[in-house]
């Protein structure tokens, strides 16, 4: 592995830094995205009701499914990267040039903080922020690869998330599995007004209570195939 004819030279130090990179940038931001999206969905069973349908049906032989042929799944998961950013907010940006915003000078080399929760949130984007609404994207060209300013999950320019097509494939991956193969509930009676939605305040905005629901299996997934499908290079 080691190359050292190279203008960049590959050394282990190197890899060991962006196996680094893999775990810390990519752990807790796809497993924080998949906890908010199963926390609005069972707070909204109709928009839990319409996604199941849609992979469900989209399943064939009962467990194969193209992850790219379920829109409604892609909207869900926007939505929640509107409403729950994993990154609220984004590293420091530096001003190359002095600039005003909104009345404000800012000037050269002052260091700019990008907050995408509140963007996600602002009246002026969107109405009904504060709501969970999928749909609203179906009709909207907006997108999280960085060209939208109002909605930043996977921040901007050049050091945005290099782990942003992963990333999506994790959570879509696993979210489908997830609504495929269960039903899901909330213990003890509870209702799912009652759930806490609270955040915690850091890099990672996760749930701050952890959730639980009870699943009911609906489409058995026999072991083999499972793994299979997910990891075709060890299934020979
Ligand atoms: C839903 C999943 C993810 C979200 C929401 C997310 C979000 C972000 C955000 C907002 C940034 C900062 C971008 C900026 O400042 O413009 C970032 C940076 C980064 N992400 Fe992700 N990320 C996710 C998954 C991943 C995955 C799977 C990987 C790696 C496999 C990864 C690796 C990184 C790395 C290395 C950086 C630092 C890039 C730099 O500083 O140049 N991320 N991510």
């Amino acid at each position: 592995m080691q190359r050292d004819d190279l203008e960049e030279p590959i050394t282990m130090e190197n890899v060991k830094t962006v196996l680094m990179d893999v775990f810390i940038g990519g752990t807790e931001t796809s497993s924080t995205a998949i906890t908010w999206a199963m926390s609005e969905l069972i707070k909204h069973p109709e928009t839990m009701k319409k996604v199941q349908a849609e992979i469900r049906h989209a399943a064939s032989e009962n467990t194969k499914f193209d992850a790219n042929a379920l829109p409604y799944l892609k909207l869900v998961i926007k939505e929640t990267l509107r409403m729950h950013p994993p990154v609220p907010i984004l590293g420091p940006r530096q001003c190359k040039k002095s600039c005003q915003i909104l009345g404000y000078t800012i000037p050269t080399g002052a260091r700019l903080l990008v907050n995408v929760w509140a963007l996600g949130r602002n009246p002026e984007y969107r109405s009904d922020p504060e709501e969970f609404k999928p749909e609203r994207f179906e009709t909207s060209s907006i997108d999280y690869k960085g060209q939208s300013f109002e909605f930043l999950p996977f921040g901007a320019g050049r050091r945005n998330c290099p782990g942003l097509e992963f990333g999506m494939a994790v959570v879509t991956e696993t979210l489908a599995r997830l609504l495929l193969h269960f039903d899901w509930k909330l213990p003890d009676g509870m209702k799912p007004a009652d759930l806490d939605m609270t955040e915690t305040f850091g890099l990672v905005a996760a749930k701050k209570e952890p959730l639980y629901l009870i699943p009911t299996l609906h489409i058995p997934l026999p072991e083999i195939l499972m793994l299979k499908e997910l990891c075709p290079m060890w299934s020979g």
